[in-house]
């Protein structure tokens, strides 16, 4: 049996932003794997370090941030391995857009508007050798089909402004995927959008993995988008992987105090508006983050954190398995006292 290896191998990422007040530990030690065809979530309030960890992958850091150390393995089948980390910016000029490719939130500020779209996604085509102009034109229909566009020989001449939002995250979607991309990062891909289109889009994504074994990053603080959508899921808190694990375990039983209360902060899905309206107010987490120029000496979400014990400032917590078989593992030292905490 040939066991294919991961696309994509984050080990031990620490990136800085080198600020007037202080070292800000942005990302701090994360490591996590994607195979080919998976798609991982990545969860967190804002802050947590998850656009940071993608943008680290493409070379695409603010000038101020470095990574500080670890090393990000690129490595799509039948291909050399890059490591991101420490790559030329000729080699990631050729992963971005090529081998990885990305997908933001707003798709406005992201497509050119004075261009059509059908040439916006041939210029993708062109600038990484897959195809002369001519042909380009002509995959781009193609593209812009299999993203769920009507006529699509027509729309290749609509500029983005022609167009709807779910439309443009369309188009995006057509140009991040026209180079067949290993892996596709997708921060906040339908935060914008409104919940039928939100559907669509993920929809498509899903079926573009299944149809290419295109791995999908899926990069959101909107936790319940991640039980239909992910296969995994890793819960960021202050730069950190608290949680992680199959997308049904987290949801079904989280194991770390931090995951707990993001899902407790979801409104009750599938209500209409006269129904959400007649709802308490939901619960937010209290506190803040902690300042990352200054982290504390123990665990990050202890001031917040409704379990807290002694044991919790005194001592930086390790990721330790709830359940080595199934891949589920918290940051956590008093998740076997969480309700069913040990009985997964
Ligand atoms: N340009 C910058 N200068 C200084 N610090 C920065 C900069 N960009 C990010 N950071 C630091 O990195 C941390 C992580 O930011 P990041 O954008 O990755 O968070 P996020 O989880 O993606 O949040 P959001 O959902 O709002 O995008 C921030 O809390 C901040 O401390």
């Amino acid at each position: 049996m040939t066991v294919s290896r991961p696309v994509l191998s984050v080990e031990g990422l620490h990136i800085h932003f080198h600020t007037r007040r202080g070292i800000v530990h942005a990302v701090d030690d994360v490591t996590f794997d994607i195979n080919p065809g998976e798609i991982v979530a990545l969860v967190g309030e804002s802050g947590s370090g998850k656009s940071v960890t993608s943008l680290s992958m493409m070379g695409l850091l603010p000038r101020i941030g470095r990574i500080a150390g670890g090393r990000l393995l690129f490595q799509p089948a039948g291909q050399d391995i890059v490591d991101l980390a420490t790559a030329p910016e000729k080699a990631l000029r050729k992963v971005r857009g090529g081998g990885i490719g990305m997908i933001f939130q707003e798709p406005m500020t992201s497509l050119n508007p004075a261009m059509t779209v059908g040439e916006q996604i041939a210029e993708a085509l062109v600038l990484h050798g897959q195809a002369n102009n001519h042909a380009a034109m002509a995959r781009a229909a193609d593209l812009l089909a299999a993203v769920g566009i009507a006529n699509p020989h027509a729309r290749v001449r609509s500029y983005p402004h022609q167009m709807s939002g779910g439309m443009r995250q369309r188009v995006m979607i057509a140009i991040a995927i026209a180079c067949r991309p290993a892996l596709l990062i997708a921060d906040e891909p339908t935060t914008a959008l409104d919940v039928t289109t939100q559907a669509q889009i993920l929809d498509i994504l899903k079926q573009l993995r299944h149809d290419t074994g295109m791995a999908v990053l899926f990069i959101t603080h909107n936790l319940s988008l991640v039980e239909a959508f992910a296969d995994r899921v890793m819960v960021m808190y202050a730069g950190q992987v608290v949680e992680y694990g199959r997308a049904a375990d987290v949801m079904e039983a989280p194991r770390h105090p931090y995951a707990r209360a993001l899902l407790d902060c979801l409104p009750v899905r599938h209500l209409d508006a006269r129904e959400s309206a007649t709802l308490p107010e939901l619960p937010t987490i209290r506190g803040h983050p902690p300042d990352l120029a200054h982290r504390p000496a123990g665990c990050a979400f202890a001031t917040r954190c409704d379990m807290v014990r002694d044991a919790c400032r005194a001592g930086h917590p390790d990721l330790q398995m709830v359940n080595a078989v199934r891949g589920h593992a918290t940051r956590c030292i008093a998740w076997p006292e969480m309700e069913g905490g040990t009985d997964i």
